[in-house]
């Protein structure tokens, strides 16, 4: 071995320094879905939001999910953040199938293993910024000051940890929203419609703090309505009907700051 290989052996232990790591490093996939339907409901009234969708994505994969309204996306989401249960087949996340667990054990995978962000960032408004950030940390036993600082300062927000929620812009919040989600340090991050509430130059703000977390290895999906985010992606799914109609794989995928809508 060269001492050239050796330090590119050690690199590959931290996944910031690893000069060969792009997305996906070739061992279990984060998640794997196999033959997933959810129904909800039953009867004649019952809905299928998802029928027979298979879907690998591998770890530190940027995954966009793309379809109109009403065609599973948000379910699929659900589905892998372990929110609810699939009808058939099998989600497989973080090393667990998801399908085989009680909701205990759901609650602590939840907990355990993945960020969400949502589209309204659900910040309780009469906590500052920080206590938003520091109240997620404790429920998971990782609720230490400096880490929910860290977080904030990820987000650019350090020195703003003071401030409620009413007293920052929008994108300030759904920043702090993503601080939260990561001070957990999870390994998956579902984000559903994360710019939807946003302009252009606050949502690529966002999008910028997805990608950079992405970028040092952390597996991110990001549900959408806006086409325009899928140029970040490594892969776009597109669903249709509960199905996963196309999955496309972008060759060079766009720095945030490149996105426009
Ligand atoms: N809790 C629920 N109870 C009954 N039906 C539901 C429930 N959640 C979703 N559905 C139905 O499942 C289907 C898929 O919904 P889903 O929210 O996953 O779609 P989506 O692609 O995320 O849509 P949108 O882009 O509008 O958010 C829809 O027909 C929806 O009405």
């Amino acid at each position: 071995m060269t001492r050239h290989d050796r330090g590119r052996a050690a690199a590959r232990n931290d996944p910031e320094l690893d000069p060969d790591r792009e997305h996906g490093d070739g061992g279990a996939p984060a998640v794997l879905l196999h033959g997933v339907g959810k129904t909800y409901g039953g009867g004649r009234a019952g809905v299928r939001a998802l029928r027979d969708v298979d879907l690998e994505v591998r770890r530190g994969e940027f995954v966009v999910l793309l379809g109109p309204s009403g065609s599973g996306k948000t379910t699929l989401l659900n589905l892998i953040g372990g929110i609810e249960p699939a009808t058939s087949g099998t989600v497989v996340a973080g090393g667990r199938d998801l399908s085989g667990l009680d909701e205990d054990a759901r609650t602590a995978y939840r907990r355990d293993t993945v960020g969400f962000v949502f589209q309204f960032f659900n910040l309780v408004p009469s906590l500052t910024a920080l206590e938003n950030v520091r109240l997620v940390a404790e429920l998971t036993g990782r609720g230490d000051r400096e880490r929910a600082a860290a977080a904030l300062e990820s987000v650019g927000l350090a020195g703003r940890g003071g401030h409620f929620p009413a007293q920052l812009s929008g994108g300030e919040q759904q920043r702090v929203a993503i601080a939260r989600a990561i001070a957990k340090d999870p390994e998956l991050l579902l984000c559903d419609e994360p710019t939807g509430a946003l302009d252009l130059e606050t949502g690529r703000g966002v999008l910028r703090v997805l990608q950079d977390l992405n970028r040092r290895g952390r597996t991110v999906m990001v549900v959408t309505h806006n086409a325009a985010i899928a140029a970040i992606a490594h892969r776009v799914v597109r669903m249709r009907d509960g199905r996963v109609a196309e999955v496309t794989t972008t060759a060079a995928p766009a720095a945030a700051g490149e996105v426009a809508w």
